[in-house]
């Protein structure tokens, strides 16, 4: 059968479906079979439990829970070929490899195949043959397999859409990959969590994905490239291509807050994946500190930029967030090794222990975190004694134990990262309070400091660490991060949509901590409509940025009388909003003041406010600020309070262009008063109009 007319590929489509059903059948016969096997073997241990030693039980409980995961696979499986059931698959292309025959083959979401047979009928999107979809028009073609590449032909590719198991339409491919399929997929209005996007993965995003030996992946791409979705697919891909090495617990996520990681926690369940452990970075610092002590987390950082200009502060913020703070902190920890262990000779006994001696061996133990090596330094001192032919009292031992750690100037970590400010001169440039709790920007130098001085190493069982948001991460952050996690890495953000100008950090900074940091650059941008990228291009330009060709209603700016008229305005927005196509409509508030204001005005059934303590995305209409809606995404976006007095500064331009870029389909920007000069400008320019009367 070559299913060449859209009948035959129909009749196969049927064919697929029938023997999906037969495989399910055959699951749920095992699966029978098996409880009804375990249920007796718990029984006959039940009856004879009086008559059997420990050995006979340990191998009991073992068979059982044998038993009982192949049980679970088995359901497992049952629900993926379900899935497969409702879209079994997306694509197709037809291969002929160099001296060789022509071969279907079906790319779908899992693979499958009939028991018993080594060709699969529908090929896992992740296998090798499948890149040949994402990668190649018809004609010269060649996939890359363990044992080298395959060249051929791609005779035939096509794509489908079937939905609950129907066929709603196929697709031709000869030119131009992808784009009719993409176009539509976009055009639809977003569920409530991120989707997957295995049927339209583009080139550069499948290069991202299938890359296998960069140590670490650093993906800089624009509002809306994918980032986040390619990053998802590519633990997926890795999870497949390294199953017998990497288990979805080996990998770690490091997410920007709890809303941000349910919003995504949809993605690798769909890809057959099972869940991902996730941390977020203030999290990982509460680790890392032992909950030692209280620091301002990131959101009360950036609240309290949002909130007014203290100089100061973003001055302490700047000068932590550089390359050159990075570089200090490691002269400070060799001039310290070099000039804080004050020795003197010891006298134990009737023995001196010359200083000499005990310089030598604290240098001797080089490798050793500083802080860790007074006793080892102890135990040598011990030897010397004892080698000189004294016994030591329990005396003696605990003077030669109190002594070694006072040779050091300092004690513990916070003393001397204090001293580290009186070294560099700058003093003033470290604020704790009495509580003990720390600025932001020095969270991470702190735990540095332990891991350098006390040699700090949780993690080390993780085989994979995603990052997202990379630009909100300073040099710092990413020197802890490469001490901690000593493997492979995917990190990915966008520089333009820093929460934090005073602390931003670019691809081009990371290179410089992961010199062999492997950089990918993505322009175009999936998400938002060509008008409404047009429009936040005017906050923050980038000329780099491709757009998709997708249209949609041109952004309204509208003004209104005071802040009640436009809430009363945004009030009625809400209450159309059901009877709207669009399932999510975001309202994105500069402060989190402002969105408990709005919230406030703006309550009712289906709408939700999102703070830094949630811990869950809601579907419907939600209220919430800019630096939450980071990496979020709604069908409508309305960005009130728009005006002069509230977007001023360059902290707060970036809270608009994040605000902005949320939007896939329409958005609104709503103030009182003057508009922002951010926007002004190219209302000036455009001469769009901007009524009450057009805003709804
Ligand atoms: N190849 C693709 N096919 C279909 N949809 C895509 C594709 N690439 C990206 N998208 C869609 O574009 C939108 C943006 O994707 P995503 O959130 O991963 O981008 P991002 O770069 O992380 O965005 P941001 O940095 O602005 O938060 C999502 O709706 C995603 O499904």
């Amino acid at each position: 059968m070559s299913n060449i007319s859209e009948q035959e590929e129909r009749e196969f489509l049927a064919e697929i479906k029938e023997k999906l059903m037969l495989a399910i059948r055959r699951i749920d016969d095992a699966v029978k079979q098996f409880s009804g096997e375990l249920r007796e073997k718990k029984q006959y241990i039940h009856e004879h439990q009086s008559g059997m030693d420990e050995a006979d039980m340990v191998a009991a409980g073992q068979s059982i829970n044998r038993m009982a995961f192949t049980g679970e696979a088995a359901v497992a499986r049952k629900q993926k070929l379900i899935k497969l059931g409702q879209s079994p698959y997306f694509g197709r292309i037809d291969f002929i490899p160099k001296g060789s025959e022509r071969s279907m083959v079906y790319i779908g979401i899992y693979s499958f195949a009939n028991p018993g047979q080594r060709m699969n009928l529908i090929y896992d999107w992740r296998a090798p043959i499948s890149s040949l979809f994402y990668d190649f028009e018809l004609g010269e073609a060649s996939y890359p397999t363990p044992s080298g590449n395959i060249h051929g032909n791609i005779a035939l590719k096509r794509q489908y859409k079937i939905r609950d198991g129907h066929l709603e339409f196929m697709i031709e491919n000869d030119v131009n990959i992808h784009d009719d399929i993409l176009q539509k997929e976009l055009a639809n209005s977003s569920d409530d969590k991120m989707k997957n996007i295995v049927a339209t993965i583009q080139r550069d995003q499948n290069a991202v994905i299938r890359n296998e030996t960069a140590p670490v992946m650093v993906i800089q791409g624009v509002a809306g490239s994918g980032k986040t979705s390619i990053a998802l697919h590519r633990i997926a891909f890795l999870l497949y291509r390294f199953r017998d090495s990497i288990a979805a617990k080996d990998i770690l996520i490091i997410s920007p807050n709890k809303v941000f990681a349910d919003y995504i926690s949809n993605v690798l369940p769909e890809l057959g994946e099972e869940h991902i452990p996730e941390r977020g970075m203030d999290e990982l610092a509460n680790d890392l500190l032992e909950k030692k002590y209280r620091f301002q987390t990131f959101f009360e950082q950036v609240a309290t930029l949002l909130d007014g200009k203290d100089l100061a502060f973003i001055e302490r913020i700047r000068f932590k967030s550089s390359v050159d703070f990075l570089s200090k902190l490691n002269q400070y920890l060799i001039y310290i090794e070099n000039n804080y262990f004050r020795v003197s000779q010891l006298q134990v006994g009737q023995t001196l222990v010359p200083a000499s001696f005990i310089l030598e061996k604290f240098m001797a133990y080089h490798r050793v975190p500083i802080l860790k090596r007074f006793p080892l330094v102890v135990k040598e001192i011990q030897s010397y004694v004892s080698l000189k032919g004294h016994k030591l009292s329990g005396q003696q031992k605990a003077k030669i134990w109190e002594a070694v750690p006072h040779m050091f100037r300092f004690g513990n970590v916070l003393d001397l990262y204090t001293d580290f400010y009186r070294w560099i001169g700058k003093p003033e440039l470290f604020r704790i309070d009495h509580r003990l709790t720390l600025e932001y920007a020095d969270v991470f130098a702190l735990i540095y400091f332990r891991i350098r001085l006390e040699g700090l190493t949780t993690y080390t069982h993780v085989k994979h660490l995603l990052v997202d948001e990379m630009q909100d991460y300073t040099p710092v952050h990413y020197a802890v991060l490469s001490k901690l996690f000593l493997c492979r890495k995917t990190i990915l953000g966008d520089v333009s949509q820093t929460v934090n100008p005073y602390s931003a950090s670019s691809a081009e900074t990371i290179e410089g901590v992961f010199p062999q940091a492997y950089v990918v650059r993505l322009y175009r941008s999936y998400r938002s409509t060509l008008e409404i990228t047009a429009f936040a291009q005017r906050i923050i330009p980038n000329s780099a940025i491709i757009p998709m060709e997708r249209h949609g209603q041109e952004p309204i700016v509208a003004r209104f009388i005071n802040s009640s008229e436009e809430l009363a305005a945004i009030k009625q927005l809400i209450n159309t909003f059901p009877k709207s196509q669009n399932q999510s409509l975001g309202i994105i508030c500069k402060t989190q003041r402002q969105a408990a204001y709005a919230y406030d005005a703006l309550k009712g059934s289906g709408v939700h406010l999102l703070t830094s303590d949630s811990a869950a995305f809601e579907e419907g209409v939600i209220i919430t600020t800019a630096h939450l809606a980071k990496g979020l995404e709604f069908d409508e976006v309305i960005v009130p309070f728009a005006s002069a007095d509230t977007y001023r500064t360059e902290t707060d331009k970036q809270m608009l262009y994040i605000a902005c870029t949320r939007a896939m389909h329409l958005l609104r920007v709503t103030y009182s008063g003057d508009l922002t000069e951010f926007l002004s400008a190219r209302r000036k320019t455009s001469g769009e109009q901007g009524s009450d009367e057009s805003f709804l």
